[in-house]
């Protein structure tokens, strides 16, 4: 499993192109067969994803751990962005399709990923973190999240926020998740940009099409930089790091915290006429 060090916002200015893709992109994570995952040293969230094919794949515990399997003091957030999904969890099997999300609580000792049909398999991104308690396995359709519409097509920002694991619901030790829908034409998200020093943030983006790139902007707000994403690949967000998006069409990403709070809207705005 890949680590990711965390950066200081001072050092972070000096870098070039290549240096902030290997500090913060996971690329590579979705192939087939595999699950494959990244530690991260941002509030130690792992952040990976599972593609069985043909195959089941176990989730396996891992020597970073220390531990005697994987969610021994973890707990984790599942969402399947593509074909129909199972998810076996100590025995018993949950159906996870797509944009269907599952939470599983500290204490599970065994997680299987399926795919329903090899010839259109299901992909599923994962984020797991350090848990005290237990909170029992959830299972949320997408079509009992919370959803809140944001932005306008005027600004190219128009998108359906949808809300999985937060203060108001599925329960859990310190994950939050969730994913966001950009509406056909708009292009950006999260303008005006903020960040929130309580918490670290990950954006996984799916629903890229062929031939497309997201820019996605980091950094404090007088100091942003770029790096473009494709499908399918995430970008780890330091505490003190604006994260936003624009792409060369629309697309949908998952976003995940971890941190001090369970409260989605804890966030400082940067105003869009501050950004350097
Ligand atoms: O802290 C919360 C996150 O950055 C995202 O949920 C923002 C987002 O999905 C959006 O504005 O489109
Ligand atoms: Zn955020």
């Amino acid at each position: 499993m890949r680590s990711i060090y965390s950066v200081h916002p001072e050092d972070f200015k000096s870098y070039q192109t290549q240096t902030i893709r290997e500090r913060f992109l996971l690329d590579g994570l979705a192939q087939p067969n595999q699950i494959n995952c990244a530690y991260t040293h941002y509030d130690r969230m792992i952040v990976g994803v599972a593609n069985p094919i043909d195959q089941q794949l176990e989730l396996e515990n891992h020597p970073n751990l220390r531990a005697e399997y994987f969610l021994q003091r973890r707990e984790i957030g599942i969402i399947n962005v593509a074909g129909d999904g199972l998810v076996i969890v100590d025995g018993q099997t949950y159906n996870v399709n797509k944009l269907d999300c599952l939470y599983i609580g500290k204490g599970v000792k065994s997680v299987t990923f399926a795919s329903a049909y090899s010839d259109n398999p299901a992909v599923f991104y994962l984020l797991s973190c350090p848990a005290h308690v237990t909170h029992s396995t959830t299972l949320l359709a997408n079509e009992d999240a919370i959803k809140v519409n944001a932005g306008g097509s005027s600004t190219a920002n128009k998108r359906v926020i949808n809300k999985y694991i937060h203060a108001d619901g599925i329960q859990s030790c310190q994950l939050v998740m969730g994913l966001t829908i950009l509406s056909e034409g708009s292009v950006w998200n999260t303008m005006p940009a903020h960040i929130h020093d309580r918490r670290m943030e990950a954006y996984f983006y799916f629903d890229v099409p062929d031939g497309q790139r997201i820019f996605h902007y980091m950094g404090q707000g007088d100091e942003t930089r770029h790096i473009i994403i494709a499908n399918y690949e995430a970008v780890v967000s330091p505490p003190w790091s604006i994260h936003s998006g624009s792409g060369t069409a629309s697309y949908s990403f998952i976003w995940g915290m971890a941190g001090e709070n369970l409260d989605y809207t804890d966030m400082d705005p940067v105003n869009i006429v501050d950004l350097k």
